[in-house]
């Protein structure tokens, strides 16, 4: 930190992610302060008494405030001190100058918030309870001794859910519907309630009083979800729970959900998540045959492409899958450089970068059917019993919006590739934070059958994606729903890997 001065510190601006931000801002109306510095100060503090930094990215679209209103010149060396003292002891980088020391900042500035915005949750959002939490709290100071071994993973707490039983036969007396609870399972997220109701006339009722059934249990602005039952007079009722509770998928969940796909095999099997009751959902996008993924930013969309991505290429070598990744806002995919399944052997970086490669595709998509043409048959797979063996290519374009609203012409190749790559073994993967019409043309989603979408801000933009509303009223954090043609859509939770946990896959 030698080329960087306290003076240089005091002058700077900082920002946090867009997530923090918006974290930030609820928490400085709940504790009724008039600036977001001193939510900064609480979130950054909350974050250094805890060990090593999760391996994540995060953004830096929060608003910039300057380091004048987080720091004062009295204590700006103490925070300074601090900060430099937990990434000697935890991090894996070091912080070498200025902008690692923002990077730092705003690390833990996210992860702060995130926690306080957690404990403001698990307060009931009670004032006097919340405030009581981060009196009470003893720090969890660091117990490593500095310079020994690889950092510790964060110790996460899980509170064990729940059951809540008489409160939702409770709950739905009020609401008029009489009904027994015969059991619950409680899945990752969500706790599964199954319930008799007294009188079948009454399930109008409960379908229409979901959202009140949701207030009479103090669930906030998470619905409960309602589907049929597997006998007579039963129901479904899914009721989201508080997120001290919830249980994350991770890699080796992930990596053990494909031990049943075949290595190599004629397939393009991916994994986004698991269900409402932890089993794992996956499907086969060489028959979707393309999907879209979207969602507000910060919602988890980032962390779902990796999952589909490693999915791949656990089960692939290059010979039979290779990557065309996309990646015009130029953060995404810095964790597949030099890997041996990336077509071309690069990433295509920036939009320039970008068009050049949507061309390249077109015209690796035209030989191929030249070739095809040639042989007599009509797709790679038949292609391949005639000996003509060419890889599956999965082109994976990071946002959508960056490339299609700078350039219509585009847009009018993806639409090509959309319709007619599959049967030269090419399938995309388009993620948008921008699901709109304009982003998402008419033409381009009856291309695209298969859709993930995570939680948006509007039913319409859940329209959008899932031609269907529902994913405004989903938990974030890489909670999904997933909607396959010719199938009903189904609710799951994604797969949450660290940067380390894709980059120990992608290495392979
Ligand atoms: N499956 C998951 N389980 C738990 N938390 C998750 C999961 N997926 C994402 N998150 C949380 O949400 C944060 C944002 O995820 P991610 O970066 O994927 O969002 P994004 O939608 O791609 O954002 P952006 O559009 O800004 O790039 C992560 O840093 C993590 O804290």
């Amino acid at each position: 930190m030698s080329t960087v001065s306290l003076q240089q510190i005091m002058a700077a601006r900082f920002r946090t992610s867009a997530h923090a931000d918006s974290q930030t801002k609820q928490l400085m109306e709940v504790l009724g302060l008039s600036t977001k510095a001193a939510v900064a100060r609480l979130a950054i503090g909350r974050s250094l008494s805890l060990g090593a930094l999760p391996v994540e990215q995060v953004d830096a679209k929060g608003l910039e405030i300057p380091a004048s209103s987080i720091f004062t010149q009295e204590d700006v060396a103490i925070w300074v001190g601090l900060i430099l003292t937990h990434a000697r002891v935890f991090g894996a980088t070091a912080i070498d100058g200025m902008d690692t020391f923002r990077g730092f900042l705003r690390q833990h500035w996210h992860r702060g918030a995130s926690l306080l915005y957690d404990d403001w949750k698990n307060s009931n959002e009670d004032f006097d309870s919340f405030i009581s939490t981060l009196v009470k709290r003893r720090a969890d100071l660091p117990d490593r001794p500095v310079g020994s071994g690889a950092a510790p993973r964060v110790k996460v707490e899980e509170t064990p859910p729940t059951d809540q039983s008489n409160l939702l036969v409770r709950a739905l007396a009020e609401i008029g519907v009489s009904a027994e609870v015969k059991g619950v399972l409680h899945g990752p997220r969500l706790s599964r309630y199954r319930v008799a109701l007294r009188d079948v006339n009454q399930l109008d009722k409960l379908k229409r009083g979901l959202e009140r059934l949701a207030l009479a249990m103090s669930l906030q602005q998470h619905m409960p979800t309602l589907s049929a039952g597997d006998e007579a007079r039963i129901v479904m009722i899914d009721v989201p729970r508080p997120r001290a509770t919830w249980k994350s998928a991770g890699k080796q969940d992930l990596l053990d959900a494909l031990k049943s796909v075949s290595p190599n095999g004629d397939q393009l099997v991916v994994c986004p998540g698991v269900d409402v009751i932890g089993k794992p959902l996956q499907f086969d996008l060489k028959s979707m045959p393309h999907l879209l993924v979207g969602g507000a930013t910060g919602q988890g969309k980032s962390v779902c492409v990796h999952a589909l991505l490693v999915s791949l290429i656990a089960k692939h070598s290059p010979a039979s899958l290779r990557l065309a990744l996309f990646d015009p806002k130029q953060v995404e995919f810095s964790v597949y450089a030099n890997s041996r399944f990336l077509w071309q052997d690069k990433i295509a970086i920036g939009v320039p970068a970008c068009r050049e490669m949507i061309d390249d595709l077109v015209a690796e998509m035209d030989d191929r059917y030249r070739r095809l043409s040639e042989l007599g048959v009509n797709n790679v797979g038949e292609a391949a019993k005639k000996g003509m063996h060419v890889p599956f290519i999965v082109a994976c374009i990071d946002e959508l919006a960056d490339l299609v609203l700078q350039d219509r012409d585009i847009e009018q190749k993806i639409v090509r590739l959309a319709q007619l790559a599959r049967a030269a073994g090419i399938h995309l993967i388009l993620a948008t934070q921008r699901p709109d019409a304009k982003t998402f043309s008419g033409l381009l989603r009856s291309n695209i059958p298969a859709r993930i979408a995570l939680t948006v801000q509007k039913a319409s933009e859940s329209q959008i994606i899932l031609d269907d509303p529902g994913a405004e009223e989903l938990l974030g954090a890489g909670d999904m729903i997933v909607k396959l043609s010719g199938t009903e859509s189904s609710r799951a939770h994604g797969y949450f890997l660290s940067l380390a946990d894709v980059e120990s896959v992608v290495r392979k």
